[in-house]
């Protein structure tokens, strides 16, 4: 790499010859690669903490924030908890800031969690419960973070040998030294996909959704499919329905259950071929909604109101998720149709 060491050689220069961006990408690049200048950037980094795989997150109004905490400050608590501060290095690298200083998570699950929850004023919180409240910097930090203290949690062992694998200081891998293999961080690629018939659009629930819900039809790849292929299978897998045409939009990570990469698509399903055949397994209920109905949804946000047929009205996933993105889409889509 050619800009290995150049960084640290002289920093000031390279920071004149490079985009913010650039040197953020190429800075945490070499943290990855160099577990000697990985523990420099983790004697001046700033921590996010997790209980368990709960952030430590602190109410404001009716906000989360995910406080960033000083090494300096973690190493008094660790000192008073009477906790070796060997821990640090179990810490993963999660991003860095516009001043290349490094962001790392780390999991006190060993440590006693009321006890860090006074000393830090704040508490460790369900990521699922605090995921739609959290700060549009903060939700894909912890997301990712969540996941990849996941992964090296669960992933102790070498496959092969059964040997433990050791995990490099950024976190970016896990090497069993028997045999050289190499580990890295998982996440499943899955579709979700917004159908439509040209006027309405196709939403669906399952049962473990939360009462009113409704979402795009959403479905993990099979190891050999193209995401094309996955769309299509799920579509008709679901809602018994053969997609005609397909359109990319966009893809988020996401960290419930485990950690998946969501990719996302519009699809058209024949307007005169619409009947749904819902599969009982997967899903509670599918239905077309029209474009009005969609809107109101919107508007209305997480409610689910009982309406004068006795009914409840549905709602729409939050809007970090990427199903409300596409939902969104759809809809400014259909606005600008000439009618
Ligand atoms: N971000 C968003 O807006 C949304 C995200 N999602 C997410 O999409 C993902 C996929 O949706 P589902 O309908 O549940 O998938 P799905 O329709 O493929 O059904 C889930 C089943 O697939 C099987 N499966 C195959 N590969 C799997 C893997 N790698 N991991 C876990 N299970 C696997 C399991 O039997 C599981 O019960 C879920 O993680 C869900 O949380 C779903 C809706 C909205
Ligand atoms: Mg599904």
């Amino acid at each position: 790499m050619i800009y290995q060491g150049v960084y640290r050689r002289m920093p000031s220069l390279w920071c004149r010859l490079h985009s913010t961006y650039v040197k953020k990408m190429r800075y945490l690049s070499e943290l990855k690669e160099d577990d000697v200048f990985c523990k420099q950037a983790q004697n001046s980094g700033t921590f996010y903490l997790f209980h368990n795989l709960s952030p430590f997150l602190q109410k404001v109004g009716s906000k989360y924030l995910a406080p960033q905490i000083s090494v300096a400050e973690i190493k008094m608590a660790l000192g008073r908890f009477k906790e070796n501060e060997k821990i640090i290095e179990d810490s993963v690298l999660i991003g860095c800031s516009d001043e290349c200083m490094a962001y790392f998570a780390l999991d006190l699950g060993s440590l006693e969690k009321s006890a860090i929850e006074s000393e830090f004023k704040g508490s460790f919180t369900e990521l699922r419960k605090a995921f739609f409240q959290l700060d549009g910097r903060d939700a894909p930090l912890l997301s990712s973070a969540q996941a990849l203290l996941r992964w090296h949690d669960t992933h102790q062992y070498c496959s092969k040998t059964g040997q433990p694998i050791k995990k490099n200081l950024a976190g970016s891998k896990r090497v069993c030294h028997t045999n050289g293999i190499i580990y890295y961080p998982q996440m499943s690629p899955a579709v979700i996909t917004l159908v439509s018939d040209g006027s309405r659009c196709l939403l669906a629930r399952q049962a473990s959704f939360p009462k009113g819900m409704y979402s795009a039809l959403a479905g993990f790849c099979d190891v050999g499919e193209t995401l094309e292929e996955t769309v299509r299978r799920e579509v008709a897998e679901e809602v018994g329905l053969e997609v005609e045409s397909l359109w990319y939009s966009a893809s988020q990570h996401w960290p419930f259950l485990n950690s998946s990469l969501m990719i996302a698509y519009h699809a058209r399903v024949q307007p005169q071929q619409t009947k749904i055949n819902i599969n009982k397994l997967e899903l509670e209920a599918a239905s077309w909604f029209s474009l009005e109905e969609v809107v109101e949804a919107l508007r209305r946000g997480a409610k689910s109101l009982k309406q004068e047929n006795g009914n409840f009205s549905f709602y729409v996933p939050p809007k970090w998720a990427i199903a409300h993105q596409l939902i969104q889409e759809w809809v400014k889509q259909q606005q600008s149709v000439p009618v």
